[in-house]
């Protein structure tokens, strides 16, 4: 049976907008499972950022649990959530949030840092996780060295350097082109094969037909969830 990692009860979400109240997430429930890349979807404004940074512990719901991997995330302070989230979450953002002064390498090495790994250890895993991205002839390139799509692998690079069991991006493919974004795709596809569970907020419907889930809200609702076996794109090429 497949391992749930991440559970969302009941999540509801209200933001103060000085006098105003506005609730931007209903009765929220997703379990997620390791190995699967799972897509929220749905208009801009509809929750999916705010549900994803919820599911990711970087924000607490106004009710509701989140659950990772067993641990209640509720109740925690923020150095414990920080705790939790070093632990389980590598997240990716749309503008890469890469440092500019640092090269590829180190911008990786910069995560294995923060989970005490030795520098020499975190330059050879910097470098391999690098080389297993593509960009293995990138290696001591600065982020305006690179294109948009290989500063995205430098990102996602880093997210994997821990290792943990779910990668959270939010619009990771918006600003590439078609090709850059279906890469970047290709190598969430192949961390799920590796059974991490990828959970990715996105408009982008080029990439819909890779994830194996996606749900999709409005106004802070699920409205939909589709199923779909997730089809690499060369399967997607050779069937024509
Ligand atoms: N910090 C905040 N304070 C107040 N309201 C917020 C805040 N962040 C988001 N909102 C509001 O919450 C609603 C949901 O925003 P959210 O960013 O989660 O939606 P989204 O579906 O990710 O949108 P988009 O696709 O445009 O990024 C929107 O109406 C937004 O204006």
């Amino acid at each position: 049976m497949t391992q749930t990692v991440l559970t969302a009860a009941n999540i509801t979400h209200t933001y103060e907008l000085g006098p105003h109240q506005v609730t931007v997430l209903h009765d929220i429930n997703i379990e997620i499972r390791a190995g699967e890349v799972l897509l929220l979807a749905g208009p801009s404004g509809s929750g999916k950022t705010t549900l994803l940074q919820i599911l990711g512990c970087l924000l607490k719901p106004t009710s509701g649990q989140v659950i990772v991997c067993g641990e209640r995330a509720s109740g925690r302070d923020s150095e414990a959530l920080a705790a939790l989230r070093l632990r389980y979450f590598g997240f990716v953002f749309q503008a890469y949030n890469l440092f500019p002064v640092l090269t590829a390498t180190e911008n990786v090495m910069v995560a294995l840092d923060l989970l005490g790994v030795g520098k020499q250890q975190a330059m050879e895993r910097a470098r391999a996780l690098l080389i297993k991205v593509g960009l293995g002839e990138r290696l001591d390139s600065y982020p305006s060295q690179l294109s948009g799509g290989q500063r995205q692998r430098v990102a996602i690079a880093r997210s994997m350097a821990a290792g943990p069991p779910i990668l959270m991006a939010d619009e990771p493919t918006a600003a590439l082109d078609a090709e850059s974004g279906q890469k970047a795709m290709q190598l969430f596809c192949a961390l799920a094969k590796q059974n991490h569970a990828v959970v990715i907020v996105t408009h982008d419907p080029r990439i819909f037909h890779l994830a194996d889930r996606i749900i999709h809200l409005e106004d802070g609702r699920i409205t939909r969830c589709e199923t779909a076996p997730r089809r690499w794109p060369h399967e997607k090429e050779s069937a024509g």
